[in-house]
């Protein structure tokens, strides 16, 4: 979808070509590249180290400059050229930004006062970043709320000049001041698998976000199909919706639900994800706001709202292609925002460690909130049916639990080996020349290090000679930490 919307803006706007087709290149096939060749590495090292002590000197140096904006005392809209917005798209260099406010235009252009002041809302501005945000490396992510600046209102043109302090950040996707999550099954076509929607439910508690969870294309079943997976989800701890965007039964409630907030829409392929997105905003049209007047013209081009596409369910597997790929955020009648996920079959759970994986289940919970509390949690009961743990073997997802628990346990296991630092974070993209982003590993300074110390407990800690890896020179450290991904990808 995005790259439509790219290349529709490039077509009517004569932008500098770009490279779209080489933005998602492999990471790993990145990290082979820069660690098969030894002289390239290391001479890549240097320079990584070199630009890095560079940045955060003037990270150190010119953050100040650009203090986060605060979004309970907002600075005054001083100038005509200036609004508030969300940033919504994001792609190479350019971000599309939706004004929630703006100075109104001169009265002599609209004449009714409401007008006015509905006048700039909703409008969608075509930003690049200013210079000084990408200096003191500022990340811009779809979901922040910025202040624009050098505002063409004629052209749909600006800068985003500064960003307000965030609620929260999303890492995948990578979206700021999310307040909830959407999880979306199909009850058919896929059909629900419970382990699946456990592992999505888990990952979706890890969040620590409130949840709805939703069944798309309920009308391919009947209702004793639907009420059995009610009453099962109803032990699980959920009060799950039905809906079916092909009906269009369930549609209002759940726009009752998201109304106002911005919600991260997950789940497997071709539930409907991109299909309930398009039924809930074509059910209003932000370009509908009145203009008396010719001061506005809406831009012919810059509508960056096509639909998102909808895929073909292969008829042999039952699941959808992939077709979804960049996050974007989609503005929702009553305010609030839905940000469509690029498709994706497997949650990763890689914010969920051993010693978390009981609270993502309701069940757990429950059992612990309701049993004496010095039962389990002061021996560090893993609850895998120690002798007095108060988590018994007799509920439905105790199986995914403990196939869950091992699955993280492999995964801590073989971070332990390799002194975990390797992760899907650990990789962040590079937009170089002519808008190609590459992925490099991420090398962080003592944060990373100390997290990975705290994940090793005393044992292994003494299997290895850990002068290697771990010493108070940065500069060393850095190296120890590519040779560490080195080795995975060996
Ligand atoms: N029968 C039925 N089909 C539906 C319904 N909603 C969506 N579909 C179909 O399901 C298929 C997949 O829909 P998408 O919206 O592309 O699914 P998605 O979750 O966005 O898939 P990815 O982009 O791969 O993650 C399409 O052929 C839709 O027409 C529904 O309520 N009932
Ligand atoms: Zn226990």
């Amino acid at each position: 979808m995005a790259n439509s919307i790219i290349s529709s803006i490039f077509r009517h706007r004569t932008a500098p070509p770009i490279l779209l087709n080489s933005i998602s290149i492999s990471i790993s096939a990145a990290h082979r590249q820069n660690l098969t060749n030894p002289n390239k590495k290391h001479h890549h090292l240097n320079q990584t180290n070199k630009n890095l002590l560079k940045a955060r000197q003037s990270v150190k140096h010119l953050s100040s400059l650009a203090p986060f904006l605060s979004p309970s005392n907002p600075p005054p809209l001083t100038r005509p050229d200036q609004a508030v917005g969300t940033v919504a798209a994001a792609q190479a260099n350019f971000m599309r930004v939706i004004v929630e406010s703006a100075p109104a235009p001169a009265p002599a252009a609209v004449r009714d006062d409401d007008a006015r002041a509905r006048a700039r809302a909703g409008v969608e501005l075509l930003c690049v970043v200013k210079a000084v945000l990408k200096k003191i490396k500022r990340r811009v992510l779809v979901g922040d709320r910025v202040m624009v600046g050098a505002v063409d209102w004629v052209d749909g043109r600006g800068m985003i000049e500064n960003v307000f302090q965030r609620t929260s950040e999303v890492a995948d996707p990578p979206v700021a001041n999310v307040d909830h999550l959407l999880v979306l099954f199909s009850m058919d076509q896929p059909k629900v698998e419970a382990f699946t929607l456990t592992r999505f439910l888990v990952e979706a508690e890890s969040a620590g976000m409130p949840l709805t969870l939703a069944f798309n294309k309920a009308e391919l079943v009947d209702d004793e199909t639907r009420k059995a997976w009610k009453i099962k989800l109803r032990e699980w701890g959920y009060q799950p919706l039905f809906c079916s965007v092909e009906t269009g039964n369930g549609l209002d409630s759940l726009a009752y639900i998201l109304k106002g907030q911005t919600s991260v829409i997950v789940g497997p392929s071709g539930v409907g994800k991109s299909s309930l997105i398009n039924a809930l905003r074509s059910a209003q049209d932000i370009s509908a706001v009145a203009y008396e007047d010719s001061w506005f013209t809406r831009v012919e081009g810059t509508r960056w709202y096509e639909d998102q596409r909808v895929g073909e369910v292969s008829s042999k597997s039952g699941k959808g292609k992939h077709t979804t790929r960049h996050v974007s955020l989609l503005p929702l009648t009553g305010g609030g925002y839905l940000a469509d996920t690029p498709g994706f079959n497997q949650p990763s759970l890689l914010k969920v460690t051993k010693k978390t994986l009981p609270q993502m289940f309701p069940e757990i919970r429950k059992m612990l909130s309701e049993s004496d509390p010095s039962k389990c949690a002061f021996n560090d009961c893993m609850h895998l049916g120690e002798p007095g743990c108060v988590v018994k073997a007799d509920w439905e997802r105790y199986p995914y639990y403990l196939q869950l628990f091992d699955e993280i346990k492999i995964r801590e296991e073989f971070q332990l080996r390799t002194i975990g630092t390797k992760r899907e974070g650990d990789v962040r993209y590079k937009v170089g020349d002519m808008g190609v982003k590459q992925a490099e590993p991420r090398l962080e300074f003592k944060k990373h290090r100390r997290q990975s110390r705290k994940r090793i407990n005393q044992s292994i800690l003494d299997e290895l000679d850990d002068d290697e890896y771990f010493t108070d020179n940065e500069d060393i450290n850095l190296e120890e930490d590519a040779k560490v991904v080195g080795r995975e990808n060996q």
